[in-house]
This record gives C-alpha cells, sequence and structure tokens, in this order.
C-alpha cells in the first residue's frame, strides 16, 4: 500500500499525513525531510546555496528512491513536487492512491501567513501580496493537483477529521 498526499504549501500534507499512516499502521514519509536528511541541509540552506533548479533534481531523485524502494508508506509531498518534470507520472505509476488536499485560498493565506520563513517561495512576499502571489502561483499549479486520484478538501475540518476522510477514500 502507497499512499501520497499532494497540495499547496500549507495544506496540511505533513499534520495529516502522520495521522493517516498512524491511523493505517502504514510508515510516514515526508518528502522535505527525505530532501533535507540526504542533503545534510534544510530546504531554505539548500534553495539558498544550491539553488532551485538543484532542489527540484534532487527532489526527484529522493522522490524516485522512496516510491520505487519501499511500499506500505504515507508519503507527504512537497507542495511543488508534482508540478515538475516527470514527477506525476512517476506518482502516479507507483500507486492508484495519490490524494489531493485542496485548501481555499483565504485559508492557505491565514495558515502561511504565520509560517512563511522555512518555505523560500514565500518567505519574501509582503503579507497583503501574499492572497494574490498564492491565487496566480495555485491557478498553475491545480492543473498537476487536479489529476490526483482523489480530492479531499481540507478547510474548516479538523486533521483527524480529514485523515479520517482520506482513509475511507483509500483503495
Ligand atoms: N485541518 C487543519 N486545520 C487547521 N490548521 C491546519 C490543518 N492542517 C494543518 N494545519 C496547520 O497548517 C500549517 C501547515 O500544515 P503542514 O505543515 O502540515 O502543511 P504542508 O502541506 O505539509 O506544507 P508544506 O508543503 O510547506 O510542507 C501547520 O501550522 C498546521 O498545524
Ligand atoms: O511549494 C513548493 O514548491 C515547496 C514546498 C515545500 O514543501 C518545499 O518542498 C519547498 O519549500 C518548495
Ligand atoms: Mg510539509
Amino acid at each position: 500500500m502507497k499512499i501520497v498526499l499532494l497540495g499547496y504549501m500549507g495544506s496540511g500534507k505533513s499534520t495529516i499525513g502522520k495521522l493517516l499512516a498512524q491511523n493505517m499502521k502504514l510508515q510516514f514519509l515526508d518528502l522535505d525531510d527525505c530532501i533535507e536528511e540526504g542533503e545534510g541541509m534544510d530546504i531554505p540552506e539548500i534553495f539558498k546555496s544550491k539553488g532551485e533548479l538543484y532542489f527540484r533534481k534532487r527532489e526527484f531523485h529522493y522522490l524516485e528512491e522512496v516510491l520505487n524502494g519501499k511500499d506500505n508508506f504515507v508519503l507527504s509531498t512537497g507542495g511543488g513536487t508534482p508540478c515538475y518534470g516527470k514527477n506525476m507520472e512517476t506518482i502516479l505509476g507507483a500507486t492508484n492512491n495519490v490524494v489531493y488536499l485542496k485548501v481555499s485560498i483565504p485559508g492557505l493565506v491565514a495558515r502561511l501567513s504565520k509560517e512563511k520563513s522555512e518555505r523560500p517561495l514565500i518567505r519574501d512576499i509582503p503579507d497583503e501580496e501574499l492572497p494574490e502571489f498564492i491565487g496566480k502561483h495555485l491557478f498553475e499549479r491545480n492543473a498537476f493537483y487536479n489529476r490526483a486520484h482523489c480530492i479531499v478538501v481540507g478547510d474548516n475540518k479538523t486533521p483527524d477529521e480529514i485523515a479520517l476522510e482520506i482513509e475511507g477514500s483509500i483503495l
């Protein structure tokens, strides 16, 4: 069993992935953590010292390593993971349980305005510009996220409720 969670930054993939894995007695894997461990640097450091292109290459490497090398896990991806190169094909080729955790623009803004510093793509966006930035970015990324097998809305629900809803949708 391989479950892959997709969604924008702040949609709750890491929070809900952990709960879902516990509930389903599966291993929890967070692709951002795999990258940080493998590279020996945190994500803001990788972006700063090596650039986004390098990050995207390593992201694909760790994605393939997890999907092809492991089984019985919940994988929370990074917000951009499905949107680059062959990543979405690779994910869809590995499992029939790909879930898009969809959160509204105001919902994402409320969460991310408090947590920008660890997220290099938004850390320098002024709060008043966040809604427009996220709206445009999400519009571009939705084409990838919408290829998931299942979409679960994450607004106005607790992480436990969302994890249960996802569990009910797993094949
Ligand atoms: N259902 C929820 N309701 C309210 N807040 C939530 C919910 N799920 C997650 N959060 C909060 O939203 C913030 C972002 O969650 P999280 O880090 O899990 O997102 P993410 O999708 O993994 O983001 P990233 O792609 O940047 O890794 C955290 O502060 C988390 O506690
Ligand atoms: O949305 C994105 O492109 C990113 C999201 C984070 O999970 C990290 O993978 C990184 O900060 C890039
Ligand atoms: Mg995360």
